[in-house]
């Protein structure tokens, strides 16, 4: 394509929203009008499904549960008057809550203030609120976040160290839509046992962000806990960064919620548009459909040309492939859909893996972030003329142009600033893609049932784990890998057994390995 047939192809589908001020340019996805003609049939459906979802549909069938993320940032389009109410009821209270909190007026015991946050959480509960913490908290923030994501001991000991000196002014999140995630239960049981180890008085340090009567929400409420936030079950984990579970450690931080809720309101009005080239997420849902074939076949790479944009990619990492990653469409037939999304930031990765992009195996499309803006404030130039920015910028740019001429797609999405508002719009645009694409390709996008094959197993081996101690403390002598896995009636889960004694081993935990560690047969245990 000549320049100017190019240059005519980018105003032809650039999409610009003025009350945001933002761009969304697909002039670099090589798609042609026959494509788009095919498609339109599909959007038509989707539009519609999308319609009777944000009406209140069961839109997540296996769970017989409505979908109703929009309704958080638009009260008023909540089916119900009580859903309505409930909504705005919460946002009132974190807004209260955060005020006493920061002002002192609730305090620790014997302070005047708390001055941090540690957030409990994984998977939808942390990601949201890591994510935001990265791209908008004030270098001074009101109060200072901190994250146990994991059930990694040697991460939560690194959070504690950092916390040792101020835990008496530390206000304890803990945030699990279900209340019964283990990561983050272990995590509190942690935290809690430090808390007493240092004579602190944990429930009156203790939030809940949890949905009604789960066993977190009880156990807040058995041990009177500061506050508890409801999570609601027709928001999932993944789409929750708009519900109590990212406001509330945002507000703390001092974050503007509602402006985060307003960009996410104003984005969401214009997604709703029945009309592709009018609606941004549509366009998107568009371009990966083109990319991978409507099935995946290729992966989305997320370049933000912004620092503090870091932890977007890995947002979206879980919001697109725990949405479209799916065995099954809505008909059970075995479709193994989904699409691989990865990336961190440009214009860093430019010297990391930006050499496969443009000369290796073609299995990508980039979607390059561009925030107009610099930095606050005037650039020094560190050139006649030239200012880091510019640089960043040239970068950007010329990353786009050297991959499309090696025949590698690239969206563009532009933003003014990475400000609450812009946040919350990118946040609303691709939920909103996610979920038409998951209408695009007839799948249900708001349930996870893969995640539960690897729980169950985790459980099983916690199970295996008590049974294999049971009988190392019975036996006297000293027992090989067989012949222990036969005494426990498990012959089969043999590498199991294997690979939990070398943990155990590790860990001091009461087991003596003997032999060759290198050949499990030459093992013999013994309980130490
Ligand atoms: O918020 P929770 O109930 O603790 O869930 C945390 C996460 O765990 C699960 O395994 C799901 O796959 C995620 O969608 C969810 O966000």
């Amino acid at each position: 394509m000549d320049a100017a047939t190019l240059w005519q192809r980018y105003q032809d589908w650039l999409f610009y929203h003025k009350e945001l001020e933002f761009y969304l340019d697909i002039s670099r996805m090589r798609f042609d009008d026959a494509f788009v003609e095919t498609l339109r049939p599909k959007f038509e459906k989707a539009f519609q499904d999308m319609d009777a979802l944000e009406k209140g549909d069961i839109a997540n069938p296996d769970e017989n549960r409505m979908v109703g993320h929009y309704w958080l940032r638009d009260a008023d389009l909540a089916p119900t008057p009580e859903l309505r109410d409930e909504i705005l009821n919460t946002l009132e209270k974190i807004e209260d809550f955060t005020e006493k909190i920061q002002t002192g007026a609730i305090h620790p015991s014997g302070k005047f203030q708390f001055t941090d946050v540690l957030s409990i959480g994984i998977g939808g509960s942390a990601l949201g609120p890591e994510f935001v913490a990265e791209a908008l908290a004030p270098v001074s923030p009101a109060l200072a976040i901190h994250f146990i994501d994991n059930t990694d001991p040697a991460g939560i000991d690194k959070v504690m160290a950092q916390l040792q000196d101020k835990l008496d002014t530390t206000l304890v999140l803990v945030i699990s839509k279900s209340g019964g995630t283990p990561e983050t239960r272990n995590g509190m049981i942690e935290v809690k046992k430090v808390y007493e180890s240092k004579n602190l008085n944990f429930p009156s340090h203790a939030v809940a962000i949890t949905g009604t009567g789960s066993n977190l929400d009880q156990l807040a409420k058995s041990e009177g806990w500061l506050a508890t936030f409801p999570m609601y079950d027709w928001v999932g984990g993944r789409t929750s960064e708009l519900s109590a579970v990212g406001l509330l450690p945002a507000a703390m931080q001092g974050i503007d919620i509602r402006e985060m809720l307003e960009g996410a309101k104003e984005m969401d009005a214009v997604t709703r548009i029945p009309k592709l080239e009018d609606n941004p997420a549509a366009l998107l849902a568009l371009c990966w459909y083109f990319a991978g074939n409507g099935k995946g076949e290729k992966d989305m790479v997320v370049l933000p040309y912004k620092d503090s944009l870091l932890l977007f990619s890995r947002y979206l990492q879980q919001l697109v492939m725990e949405s479209l990653g799916k065995e099954k469409d809505l008909e059970g037939n075995v479709v193994h859909q989904g699409i691989a999304v990865y990336g961190n930031k440009g214009s860093t990765d430019q010297h990391a893996y930006v050499q496969q992009l443009r000369e290796g195996v073609a299995n990508f499309f980039v979607t390059f972030i561009e925030v107009l803006e610099d930095r606050q404030g005037i650039s020094p130039e560190v050139e006649p003329g030239v200012t880091s920015g510019d640089y960043l910028s040239g970068l950007l740019q010329g990353t786009r142009q050297a991959l499309y001429e090696n025949l590698r797609d690239s969206i563009t999405v532009t933003i003014p600033q990475v400000n609450p508002r812009t946040v919350g719009a990118l946040i609303a645009l691709y939920e909103r893609a996610v979920g038409l694409y998951g209408f695009l390709v007839n799948i249900n996008a708001y349930h996870q049932p893969g995640v539960e094959a690897g729980k169950k197993a985790a459980a099983a081996v916690l199970d295996l784990q008590k049974q294999v101690m049971q009988v190392l403390q019975a036996e006297g002598a000293p027992l090989s890998l067989s012949e222990l896995a036969e005494k426990i009636g498990t012959p089969e889960r043999v590498e199991s057994i294997y690979m939990l004694l070398r943990h155990l081993q590790a860990n001091q935990r009461g087991v003596v390995l003997e032999g060759n560690p290198g050949q499990p047969s030459s093992l013999k245990v013994s309980a130490s």
